[in-house]
């Protein structure tokens, strides 16, 4: 059995180049929180028959997107070690040292606190949501699962999977089975989102000693398991437009992103050729935001048609 890491702050990196705005902006992982943003939005619309309140969409999604960022820079002050040691991280402003680790956690915290006050004027409920997927992913992921098990991403992933919840909490203060069926869509969307970059980095998490499913279980079965997780992906995909929330717009919408993305998937499992994991990867990026973009669209349609 092959020894993993833990994580730990000790041997930090010498603070050998100044910070710039740049590297606090990369700190919060903006692309992502980007996109968490966009999904979050969708709940807010969805919540609700015509638009929701302006004040809601603002305070919540600077809200969900400030405690977003803060879990991103404490995520990377925490990976800082393994950062270091693999090739996709090492240039990170923390493993670099370009960012003490206090400036980080100053800078984290601020982010945290603001956007839990944000919230808190909102609803108690989108606050205390919004924290907990901040420890789910800071904390609960990243200190502890990421090195614990190779189901690490599954559950981990169900903190990346709550902003729309959260989006829809900001808006009606309570929570809704609909709300969580958009949980499910993300949740169920990671591991093939994370598996097949995985593939393509396994060396950098072997290297690491991190617990990624193709380090411990190989690339063959980490093919079969992305296949498995798409095939989920298009029923999944069908639970908004069965319990009626959604329309033939998504429905066809829907349809198309995930028997593209289980296309990918059964490529890479059956002919995979270079570049592939690197392709399906990037494809899950634009298939998220495909499927998203498809709610809001048939949101819109249903409310003026
Ligand atoms: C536990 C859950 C997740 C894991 C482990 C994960 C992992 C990763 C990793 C390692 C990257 C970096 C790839 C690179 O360096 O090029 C990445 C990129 C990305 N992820 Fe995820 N992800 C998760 C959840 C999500 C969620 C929920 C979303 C949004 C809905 C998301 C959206 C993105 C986007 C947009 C990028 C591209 C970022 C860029 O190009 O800078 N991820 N993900
Ligand atoms: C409040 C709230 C909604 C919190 C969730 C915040 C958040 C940024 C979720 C995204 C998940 C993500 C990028 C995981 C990758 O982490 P990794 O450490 O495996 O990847 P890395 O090696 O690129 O850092």
């Amino acid at each position: 059995m092959a020894k993993f890491n833990t994580p730990s702050l000790a041997n930090s990196a010498p603070n050998t180049e100044t910070a710039q705005w740049r590297d606090y902006l990369e700190l919060t992982k903006p692309k992502v929180v980007a996109m968490l943003l966009l999904t979050a939005m969708v709940g807010m619309c969805l919540a609700v028959p015509s638009l929701p309140p302006a004040h809601a969409v603002i305070l919540g999604l600077l809200g969900i997107g400030m405690q977003s960022a803060a879990a991103a820079v404490f995520n990377h002050v925490i990976d800082q070690r393994i950062d270091r040691q693999m090739q996709r991280t090492i240039h990170r402003p923390v493993a670099k040292g370009r960012v003490g680790t206090s400036q980080a956690l100053a800078f984290g915290g601020l982010l945290m606190v603001a956007g839990f006050a944000l919230l808190w004027v909102l609803n108690v409920l989108v606050a205390w949501l919004t924290f907990a997927s901040l420890i789910g992913y800071a904390v609960v992921y990243t200190v502890w699962l990421k090195h614990a098990t190779p189901q690490n991403i599954v559950i981990g992933g169900l903190a990346g999977a709550m902003p729309p919840l959260l989006g829809w909490v900001a808006v009606t203060g309570t929570l809704d089975p609909h709300a969580l069926l958009l949980v499910m869509l993300i949740f169920t969307w990671t591991p093939p989102h994370f598996w097949a970059l995985a593939i393509h980095r396994e060396k950098d998490y072997a290297k690491a000693g991190v617990p990624m499913l193709p380090v411990t279980h190989g690339v063959e079965f980490t093919k079969t398991m992305i296949l498995l997780y798409t095939l989920l992906l298009v029923v999944v995909g069908l639970l908004p437009w069965l319990a009626g929330m959604s329309g033939l717009i998504y429905l066809f919408g829907s349809l198309a992103l995930n028997l593209g993305f289980a296309w990918y998937a059964w490529q890479l499992k059956f002919h995979d050729r270079k570049g592939l994991a690197w392709q399906t990867f990037k494809y899950s990026i634009w298939h998220v935001f495909g499927l998203f973009v498809a709610l809001l669209a048939d949101h819109a349609w249903r409310a003026i048609g």
